[in-house]
């Protein structure tokens, strides 16, 4: 089950009460049922709701991370025409 959302669609997630949704690179992660598990704690990933987060993704993390927990957390896409 994968969407194509826009930078605006994703923007209306931006509290765990929505959904919390972030994006890395081009995908959308779903984060709500994991922002107590997050090792990183939730606080940092609430402040990152429904905004693009590669930048700190990628700081903090390795290409293993999104492969283990994509499967679980990625509910989609963003639109190629909503980043022009
Ligand atoms: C799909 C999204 C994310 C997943 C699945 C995820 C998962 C994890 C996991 C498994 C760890 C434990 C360390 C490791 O195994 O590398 C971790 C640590 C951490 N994460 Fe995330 N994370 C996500 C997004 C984010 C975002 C967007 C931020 C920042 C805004 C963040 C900040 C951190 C921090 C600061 C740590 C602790 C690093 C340390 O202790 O050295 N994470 N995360």
């Amino acid at each position: 089950m994968s969407e194509s959302l826009t930078t605006k669609q994703v923007a209306e997630h931006a509290s765990v009460e929505q959904g919390l949704y972030i994006i890395i690179d081009n995908s959308v992660y779903k984060m709500d049922t994991f922002v107590d598990e997050h090792p990183g704690g939730a606080k940092i990933l609430k402040r990152v709701g429904g905004k693009d987060a590669s930048k700190q993704f990628w700081k903090y993390h390795n290409e293993s991370v999104l492969k283990k927990y994509a499967p679980k957390l990625k509910i989609g896409e963003v639109k190629e025409e909503a980043k022009l």
